[in-house]
């Protein structure tokens, strides 16, 4: 497992922020576009404040969500909501924003549609990925209804019910993060740190992340 540890939270943001935006940047010299997706949640926040200045393309780059609640804008739990207010600003608001939410009753009647959507802005350049205390990474849950698809199907979005989680959720399925070229998780809090630990140690359906610790660095910070 490569984990990359710093001295704190701010520290952390502002070096990976920059990474991110160096992995785009060379991406940009080789290809008409590059893509990105981040994770929503509680944690990446701060990222976003110094990502969304970062000095470079961002007309030709696509912005998407690791995953999505299926919840409006205006819900407080909306993670489309946080990317605007904290990273589609500023430079990155050139950027092309790629929905995962389109406002129908429920994920499922938008799979078609979204598929359509993913195919021409994938592989992902750069893939950011948040993961909870349970384990859970984009919006792929231990126990949800859908987990066998998410972890091992040919789809690239997947709608999800899990008991973790309070709504609804669509998420990019294993299949599309796997292919990334490159990863990164970003998790703080020594809660975090022990639980990617024991992740290592256990199966993709009782510990999602599973599936990305051999593609993916890990930055870390305590506090
Ligand atoms: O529900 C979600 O949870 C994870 C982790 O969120 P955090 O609040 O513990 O940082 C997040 O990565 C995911 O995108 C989000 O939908």
């Amino acid at each position: 497992m490569d984990i990359v540890e710093y001295p704190d939270i701010e520290m952390m943001m502002m070096d990976l922020a920059n990474k991110l935006a160096g992995e785009l940047r060379s991406a940009l010299d080789h290809n008409d576009f590059a893509s990105i997706a981040v994770p929503g949640g509680t944690t990446p926040g701060p990222m976003f404040d110094s990502l969304c200045a970062a000095d470079l393309d961002w007309s030709r780059v696509n912005v998407m969500l690791t995953d999505e609640r299926w919840v409006p804008e205006t819900s407080e739990r909306s993670n489309t909501r946080l990317l605007r207010e904290r990273l589609l600003t500023d430079r990155a608001s050139a950027a092309r924003y790629v929905p995962l939410y389109t406002g129908t009753d429920t994920p499922e009647e938008s799979l078609d549609a979204l598929e359509a959507t993913l195919k021409p802005v994938l592989p992902l350049t750069v893939l950011l990925l948040g993961m909870g205390t349970d384990m859970h990474t984009a919006s792929i849950f231990p126990g949800a209804d859908r987990l066998d698809d998410a972890l091992h199907g040919h789809a690239r979005v997947v709608p999800m019910r899990a008991p973790g989680a309070p709504e609804p959720r669509v998420t990019l399925s294993g299949m599309v993060l796997r292919d990334a070229i490159n990863a990164h998780i970003l998790i703080t809090g020594a809660e975090k740190r022990e639980a990617i630990e024991r992740a290592r140690h256990l199966s993709a359906e009782e510990a999602p992340v599973s599936i990305m610790l051999r593609h993916a660095t890990i930055h870390w910070a305590e506090s």
